[in-house]
């Protein structure tokens, strides 16, 4: 699956990814990244989110899809890996057991999903469209054609998504667009190209970063809300000679610090360091003290954590409400191109886990 060419891009550096020869013979080039200039959309409207999760509940056996497959746990805060289960041919009955299925063990590695990846784009976009509305990224380059389609790319000239020469470490903690009024839940990911080793996705259970705190220390932070905000993404974007864009302007919104899971009642830390800024209400130095303690908590809870490797045609799934993520930028040294495509249905608003948390 690896791509052997070189795929250019211009010398401004960064994002005008042409697949000019010799990359033409690259497979998936009609899934490179665009940045069309004159795409713009207006706010995101709310929507009612129905989690499919919920009627798998009544299954009497929620989880009969897997009963052919090959299931591993990973770790016991997170993670399962699959063989044996084909995510293009689930029925609706299946999809829903594969939503609960995310939700309780929060990150699915399914490996064998050459089907799924050869059907393409319009194939993921009906998949992804029964788990919710599907997520328009602001800033994020798009196969041509496809903007509900998010893309993670890098090659020897293209560093868009991941730079790292200002930065000692380059992990990058985040639940996805937590700054959405209605953040993304069910989330899959799979990569077209890979390099040899490395640039593994690491999770970590937000269920279990709260549950190393105090009962004390977690019935405060119940009281909390937190800003989360699109700007500084939406700069980066526009920064620079970078040819970035911003498709919707830029949004702030506030949530729970601890958030409920519709479906599995699970509590689940949610503030990140990519996009929460703020505690409510609080001064500067007050917020900064609370965040910087939960996000060091987070940063070093390699107890929570679970590692996807990027075996070919391998597709992940994880629930981000409950979980945050990071690419490992450890093969940036390589000449390999990394490739990848997300798709990504819209949730419910955060729940807070105390009910008397007014929003
Ligand atoms: O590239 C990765 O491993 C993760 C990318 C990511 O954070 C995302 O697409 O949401
Ligand atoms: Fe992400």
């Amino acid at each position: 699956m690896s791509a052997t060419t070189t795929v250019t891009s211009t010398p401004a550096g960064a994002i005008q990814i042409k697949a000019e020869e010799p990359s033409q013979d690259y497979k998936y080039a009609h899934l490179l990244p665009v940045f069309p200039k004159d795409e713009h959309y207006p706010p995101l409207e709310p929507f009612e989110h129905v989690d499919p999760g919920h009627r798998a509940l009544q299954h009497p056996n929620p989880r009969q899809f897997l009963a052919n497959a090959t299931v591993s746990q990973l770790t016991p805060p997170a993670g399962e890996e699959i063989r044996g289960v084909n995510l293009a041919t689930l029925t609706p009955d299946e999809k829903d057991e594969l939503a609960l299925e995310v939700a309780r063990r929060k990150v699915l590695v399914l490996r064998g999903q050459e089907d799924f990846i050869e059907r393409g784009p319009d194939f993921w976009l009906e998949w992804g469209r029964y788990f919710g509305r599907l997520h328009i990224h602001p800033t994020s380059g798009h196969p041509e054609g496809y903007p509900h389609l998010h893309l993670v790319y890098r090659d020897k000239n293209s560093t868009f998504n991941y730079e790292r020469s200002d930065r000692t470490i380059a992990t990058t903690w985040h639940s996805d667009v937590s700054y959405e009024h209605q953040p993304p839940g069910l989330t899959a990911l799979f990569l077209v190209s890979a390099p040899e080793t490395g640039g593994d996705t690491v999770f970590t259970s937000q269920v279990t970063t709260l549950k190393r705190l105090s009962p004390e220390f977690v019935a405060y932070l119940k009281t909390l809300k937190a800003s989360h905000s699109a700007h500084e993404q939406a700069e980066y974007s526009r920064a620079g000679n970078r040819g970035g864009v911003v498709r919707r302007e830029p949004v702030v919104n506030e949530h729970p610090v601890i958030r409920k899971h519709p479906v599995t009642g699970e509590e689940a830390l949610y503030v990140n360091r990519q996009f929460t800024r703020r505690i409510v209400g609080y001064k500067r130095e007050e917020s900064d003290a609370i965040l910087n303690f939960l996000y060091d908590h987070i940063d070093r809870s390699i107890d929570s954590q679970v590692r996807a490797r990027w075996e070919p045609y391998t597709v992940v799934l994880w629930d981000n409400r409950v979980t945050a993520h990071s690419a490992i930028l450890d093969f940036t040294d390589q000449n390999a191109v990394r490739h990848g495509i997300r798709i990504t249905p819209q949730a419910e608003r955060p729940i807070p886990a105390n009910p008397d948390l007014k929003l």
